[in-house]
């Protein structure tokens, strides 16, 4: 049904300028919408997808519009010069402020870009050589092959060509490892830092994508146009291109299109009528789109789009599919695996770490190590620095003292994303997936370090063959722990229990040598916790080493070949599940009056 949604969006808008019959202003109106829609087209990506907020995209646009007016109509450069020096003018500004502002967290970026927009209207506006206020009139037509585009129904072609182009674009983009880390900036950035993903990185990358599409937006206004001055370059335009984005859906790539032809056409009445029902100088389109826009927050976050497609898949009887289009193919080689340490090799070694949060001491000078092929538990009630540790270990805390050796390498002071790369995988305590994101791509986000296209390849869908052996990867890891029937469904439509497997799948797609599970059975059923301890249990016979924190008792003793008790941060206890039962400090301190859970957790599991 897309598809031929599709065909028919292509169909009519071929048609448009096509149709003899067609008004002038209709053919102007839907280039404007057209060029609008590309600059949306980036924000959508870098706010609504990577949660960026920019307000300065009509700078971007600025400097594409007037590298190209300056350049094709007072030196006499052909338009191409004058796109690809836009370009490069805004890559490196949009690099230039990235690099300032992307590792500030908070409004450092939303202010950054004001900041942007504010300089360049003035820059544009005091410069001789570009004018002034006056700007530059009298630009040049593009011409392609000979054929001016000098018409607006000849340019039209132009414009809707690379909005089509930059949607492919950018659906392979988003589809794609780069994709999946970009979809991660929102809502987990630390959780893939974990995996590896340099999120700096790819802010980077949304942000600068974003500019070189406002930047084309720009090239094409000013050819359009053939004339630019700076006053379709202000905070007022950047503001109105969120506006666009908003509205339309900040979370779909169609909605770009949906908001922009909203935004235009809404300006466009409410200009021809203000008129006539107030005696007012004030833009009263700014007025609409704030109130609209207010609502459109309240009442349809995700702006008009979902609603637009829930209402037309319901007249067409369709179901919300799933996305099964994602590059899996069985065919694809497998990703080769990390080299295991021996059976019984200490793989972490954990030395008097110690955590202070001011006056708290969550974690209070810990020892123990983990071998290979053994599964370790770290026990203690709640509070104990349990959480705390896994985390001190990961590098998602910074230590106050002690240290970690992982394989004989010491690893604290290193980053998160350090350590991931040398092999530890880890689920999280407060579940962190990304819920619309499919199950499989989910997985395939942990197995991020073992390929590494970048944006080019993935812009153009180049890298087939390493996206179909990523998420072959993921399918691998998915059917290993029971998730072979749902790896097309949206991780946020799974119970909380399937949630934490799909978290283990995660894990596992690293390939790690050590594995740390923080509550891996809660929210599970009986039956569930069994295939899990099953899963556990298979993967320690493979070799892999994995370090537990678990309240169920019953899990805990039948599972792990060692635990180490922790109370209010404090080491406890360590020795066999079956020691640990019968240690009076840690039946006094934990397990206290519990007889039950330890009759139930007497059959421990023999290794
Ligand atoms: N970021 C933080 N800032 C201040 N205190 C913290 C922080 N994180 C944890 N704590 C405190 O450190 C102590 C240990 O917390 P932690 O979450 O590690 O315990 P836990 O053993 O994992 O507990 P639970 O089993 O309930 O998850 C608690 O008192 C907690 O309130």
């Amino acid at each position: 049904m897309q598809r031929i949604f599709l065909a028919v969006f292509i169909a009519i808008l071929v048609a448009i300028p096509l149709i003899p019959g067609t008004p002038e202003f209709w053919v102007n109106q839907m280039n404007t919408i057209g060029i609008a829609s590309l600059v949306v087209l980036g924000l959508v990506i870098l706010t609504g997808v990577a949660g960026m907020t920019s307000f300065g995209q009509a700078a971007f646009v600025g400097m594409g519009a007037y590298a190209t007016a300056y350049l094709s109509t007072s030196l006499g450069y052909s338009p191409w010069i004058g796109l690809l020096a836009g370009l490069a003018i805004a890559f490196v500004i949009a690099y230039i402020l990235g690099q300032i502002t992307l590792r500030l967290s908070g409004h450092f970026l939303p202010l950054g870009t004001i900041a942007l927009c504010l300089i360049f209207y003035y820059l544009f506006g005091n410069m001789d050589f570009l004018g002034r206020h006056d700007g530059l009139p009298g630009i040049v037509p593009i011409e392609i092959f000979g054929f001016s585009l000098l018409k607006a129904r000849a340019i039209y072609f132009l414009i809707w060509g690379v909005v089509l182009l930059s949607i492919f674009l950018s659906l392979n983009l988003l589809n794609s490892r780069t994709g999946r880390a970009i979809r991660a900036l929102k809502n987990g950035a630390a959780m893939a830092e974990s995996f590896g993903v340099n999120t700096h990185h790819y802010k980077m990358i949304a942000f600068v994508y974003a500019a070189l599409l406002a930047s084309v937006a720009g090239w094409l206004y000013a050819h359009e146009q053939r004339a630019v001055s700076p006053s379709t370059f202000g905070l007022n335009y950047g503001i109105e291109y969120l506006f666009m984005a908003v509205i339309g859906g900040s979370v779909s790539i169609w909605g770009a299109i949906l908001g922009a032809g909203l935004v235009v056409f809404l300006r466009d009445q409410i200009q021809a009528y203000t008129p006539y029902l107030i005696d007012a100088k004030v833009n009263v389109e700014m007025v609409v789109f704030g109130i609209l826009m207010v609502l459109i927050l309240h009442h349809a976050k995700d702006g008009l789009w979902p609603i637009l497609m829930r209402g037309v898949n319901k007249i067409f009887g369709e179901k919300q599919t799933q996305n099964t289009d994602l590059g899996l193919d069985e065919k694809a080689a497998e990703l080769p695996k990390r080299e295991r340490p021996q059976k019984g090799d200490t793989v972490l070694r954990v030395n008097k770490i110690r955590k202070e949060f001011g006056g708290l001491v969550a974690v209070n000078d810990i020892s123990f190590e983990v071998k290979a092929g053994q599964i370790m538990g770290l026990i203690g009630p709640n509070g104990a620095g349990k959480s705390t540790s896994f985390n001190l270990i990961t590098g998602v805390l910074p230590l106050t003292s002690g240290t970690v050796e992982f394989m004989g390498q010491k690893i604290s002071g290193l980053s998160a994303r350090e350590i991931s790369r040398l092999g530890i995988g880890r689920t999280f305590q407060h579940v962190q997936l990304l819920p619309n994101m499919t199950v499989l791509e989910n997985v395939a986000l942990g197995a991020h370090l073992r390929a590494n296209s970048g944006v080019v390849s993935s812009l153009l869908h180049l890298e087939r063959e390493s996206e179909a052996r990523l998420l072959k990867e993921a399918k691998i890891q998915c059917e290993r722990v029971g998730l072979g029937d749902y790896l097309y469904e949206k991780a946020g439509n799974l119970a909380l229990g399937k949630q934490r497997i799909v978290e283990i799948a995660r894990a596992l797609a690293l390939d790690p040598t050590l594995l740390l599970l923080d509550e891996a059975a809660a929210g599970l059923r009986y039956k569930e916790k069994q295939d899990l301890a099953a899963v556990l249990s298979a993967l320690r016979d493979e070799g892999m080493s994995i370090l537990l924190v678990e309240h169920d008792m019953d899990f805990v003793m039948k599972l792990t070949n060692h635990l180490v008790v922790m109370d209010f941060g404090t080491y406890l206890a360590e020795g066999s599940p079956a020691e640990i039962q019968q240690n009076p400090a840690v039946i006094e301190a934990y397990l206290g009056g519990m007889d039950d859970v330890l009759d139930m957790a007497s059959t421990e599991v023999k290794v």
